[in-house]
């Protein structure tokens, strides 16, 4: 070491450059040698080092599902992209991805992302906790089952209906305050209004989000929140506000950038994340101490942080592994779990209901059958909504898959783990697989007028193969909130038209939207006129 540092220092700063570019033209040589080595060449567009295809996407095509379109046009049903070091092969048509869809435990398609593919990812999310991240299928499954029970539960869907209602009710006595006569961003209020609606689901809090967005509006009349909650919400919206753009940085940054080159942003995007942590640490401490005090045996409210702490204890009483090779279940399992089921529900379906509004508003007649709807079938204005009358409310939902249809919010990727075949080729276990959703939720060979839209196909039950919808994902893989996510939207929805005239706003200009991880709709500008 000394020997290394006496020649660093007889180094001048052009022999240090000198080593430096030596160094690129290695890593570049190495790149184009692996490049052009690698198995099954596809078409694509060329990677360069570091960064891969994405500097192609630039103005339109930086919102992921333009760019994946084009790509789609230009390459056809299966080629490659690279983001950054990482090669993904795009699927583009239903007929190459019936084995990711495959609901067998036996599935090679299991994973998500797996452990070791990105480092930098595993730096900021730990691999083996929670359900999206995880890359150990056994871990993954045992946490998957509890959450699946739950959140498909009737109770749960319930449940979710009357809070639904409850505090779309509060959100309403902040819109008088505002006065009903001003514009508000309905993507915004959906997302403070999800936020608070999740807390109480899932970790039984009350929080304060929708009423720190009203105090932001207000001119008077502010609302007290408590500096605990306060600070809490700050925490939670400066982690979520970064988790996107943290997420893209680690999936597509080799680990010379994020651990060298921006090692300070990689700091920051802890940092947050850190902090967010200590808040759900405190949330399950408390818990604990409620269900000790209250001697485990009183009815425990069947919340997804009860559920998680019970299976816990069951698997140290029963001094049982959660999935296999001597796991158990722990706190931090229980931490990440709940946030990623905050992450995964509110910002996505609070953007979903954006672009509900947007479409309702824009295309002619769609707005008159839902007014119709809920004439027919909400006997009145104010009254609370039971889960029976709330199944008749079909064209809204139906409503609510056509939006999915033409703007689905995430992408889907999966990792082999066994070598597989696939459109004519033989792939290796790790190759990451995305599917290219677009291309297949506007294919007219499955869908009929797939460039119009019409909720009616949803109601027709026009769809030549339900297997090729694929909003909510697929396999055993797909979303375990897909029937909470419907049920809110369905109510936020006959909750705004039964009481209020919707003039959306901003028609003369495209839609608002971010497709950060996930594609958001932020506009949904509307004024409301209370109906007589
Ligand atoms: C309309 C709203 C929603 C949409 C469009 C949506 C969509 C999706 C999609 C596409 C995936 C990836 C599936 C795959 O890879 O196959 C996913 C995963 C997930 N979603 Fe949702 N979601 C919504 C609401 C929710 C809600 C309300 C929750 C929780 C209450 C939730 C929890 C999750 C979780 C935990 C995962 C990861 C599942 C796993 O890896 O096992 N989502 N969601």
């Amino acid at each position: 070491m000394p020997a290394l540092l006496s020649v660093l220092a007889s180094l001048s700063l052009i022999d240090f450059f000198n080593i430096l570019f030596i160094l690129l033209i290695f890593y570049v040589l190495r790149f184009y040698i692996d490049y052009f080595a690698r198995e099954n060449p596809l078409p694509g567009p060329f990677p360069l080092p570091l960064i891969g295809s994405l500097y192609q996407a630039q103005g339109e095509m930086k919102h992921w599902e333009n760019w994946y379109l084009h790509l789609h046009k230009k390459y056809g049903d299966i080629f490659e992209v690279w983001f950054g070091p990482t090669r993904k092969i795009f699927l583009s048509k239903s007929g190459l991805i019936e084995k990711l869809a495959a609901k067998s435990t036996k599935s090679n398609f299991l994973l998500r992302y797996s452990s070791g593919s990105y480092k930098g990812l595993e730096h900021y999310a730990n691999p083996r906790r929670g359900m999206f991240f995880n890359g150990n299928i056994s871990h993954w499954r045992s946490t998957r089952k509890v959450i699946d029970n739950l959140l498909m539960s009737p109770n749960y869907q319930r449940e979710t209906l009357k809070k639904s209602q409850i505090y779309f009710a509060e959100m309403e006595e902040y819109w008088k305050l505002l006065r009903n006569d001003n514009a508000l961003l309905l993507s915004a209020w959906a997302k403070n209004f999800l936020t608070d609606l999740m807390y109480d689901l899932n970790v039984g809090r009350r929080c304060y989000f929708m009423v720190k967005y009203f105090n932001s509006l207000a001119n008077s009349g502010k609302k007290e929140i408590p500096t605990e909650e306060l600070n809490f919400c700050n925490d939670h919206e400066q982690a979520t506000s970064v988790i996107g753009e943290a997420l893209i940085f680690f999936f597509t940054s080799p680990e010379l950038v994020w651990r060298y080159l921006f090692a300070h942003r990689t700091q920051r995007y802890i940092q947050s994340r850190e902090t967010w942590h200590r808040s759900y640490e405190k949330f399950i401490h408390q818990r604990l101490d409620q269900r000790a005090q209250s001697g485990y045996d009183s009815k425990l409210k069947p919340d997804a942080l009860n559920l998680l702490l019970d299976l816990k204890e069951e698997s140290a009483l029963n001094n049982k592994d959660n999935g296999g090779d001597n796991y158990r279940m722990d706190e931090e399992d229980i931490r990440d779990s709940l946030q990623e089921i905050m992450n995964a529900s509110a910002s996505t379906t609070a953007g979903v209901f954006g672009y509900i509004i947007e479409y309702i508003g824009r295309i002619p007649g769609v707005k008159e059958q839902v007014e119709k709807e809920i004439r027919d079938h909400a006997s009145s204005k104010t009254n609370t909504i039971n889960i029976e009358e709330f199944a008749q409310f079909k064209y809204i939902e139906a409503v609510i898959y056509e939006v999915l249809r033409v703007r689905s919010a995430f992408m889907i990727e999966r990792t082999n783990t066994q070598e597989e075949t696939i459109g004519g080729y033989k792939w290796k276990p790790g190759t990451k697989f995305c599917v290219n959703i677009q291309p297949i939720h506007f294919n007219p060979d499955i869908w009929h007028d797939p460039n119009e839209f019409r909720p009616e196909r949803f109601l027709n039950r026009e769809i030549k193969n339900p297997k090729t919808y694929l909003s909510f994902g697929l396999g055993l893989r797909s979303c375990p909130g897909r029937l909470v996510g419907i049920t809110i939207l369905k109510a936020m929805t006959v909750l705004l038209y039964r009481k209020y005239n919707v003039e959306l706003l901003d028609t003369d200009m495209p839609i608002k939207y971010q497709n950060k991880f996930a594609n958001a709709c932020i506009g949904a500008r509307v004024k409301l006129t209370p109906k007589k």
